[in-house]
């Protein structure tokens, strides 16, 4: 058994989509990324590659490198998967929290918690999904934080 931990903040910008669990979420402003910003994603990959001791998503994937500029991030999440399994782990569970002033993302939780579901080969039972408010700290960024469990099958 394994476990892992990751984080990941953007920006909020108008004119940028956000996307957050592999979900579009209705909001005036989204994520300034190289990549589509999913903080969600990200902070999931990152929790993967360091449950074992793999580095992290900037070095698979630097944003210096045109190649990944509007990168959707579930190429990322496969991409940590593929080594996760090479190292003979799979995902038994994922426990997330999201820090984000507006919009309310309590309304989406049910969608966020199956895309990431399905993109994990998981039961929704097993993802796990909170949501804070900065409580007007810090009203331009989104944050992600997440804990993944690796079990050898
Ligand atoms: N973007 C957000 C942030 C929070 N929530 C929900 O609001 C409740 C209270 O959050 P606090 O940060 O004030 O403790 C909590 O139930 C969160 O789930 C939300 O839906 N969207
Ligand atoms: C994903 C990558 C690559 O497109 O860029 P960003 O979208 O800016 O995201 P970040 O969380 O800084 O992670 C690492 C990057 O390599």
């Amino acid at each position: 058994m394994r476990i892992g931990f990751g984080e990941d903040a953007h920006r909020l910008e108008p004119g940028r989509a956000l996307w957050l669990g592999g979900v579009e979420i209705p909001s005036e402003r989204g994520a300034v990324a190289h990549s589509d910003g999913d903080v969600v994603l990200h902070a999931l990959c990152d929790a993967l590659l360091s449950a074992c001791a793999l580095g992290d998503i900037g070095a698979l994937f630097p944003d210096t490198d045109p190649r990944w500029k509007g990168l959707e991030s579930r190429v990322i999440l496969e991409a940590a998967l593929a080594r996760v399994a090479g190292m003979g782990y799979r995902v038994s569970q994922v426990s997330g929290v999201v820090t984000l002033d507006k919009p309310k993302l309590g309304p989406h939780r049910a969608a966020i918690q199956a895309r990431l579901a399905g993109l994990l080969s998981l039961p929704p039972d097993r993802v796990g999904l909170t949501f804070k408010t900065s409580e007007g700290l810090a009203p331009d960024h989104v944050q992600a934080r997440c804990v993944a469990l690796l079990e050898a099958p």
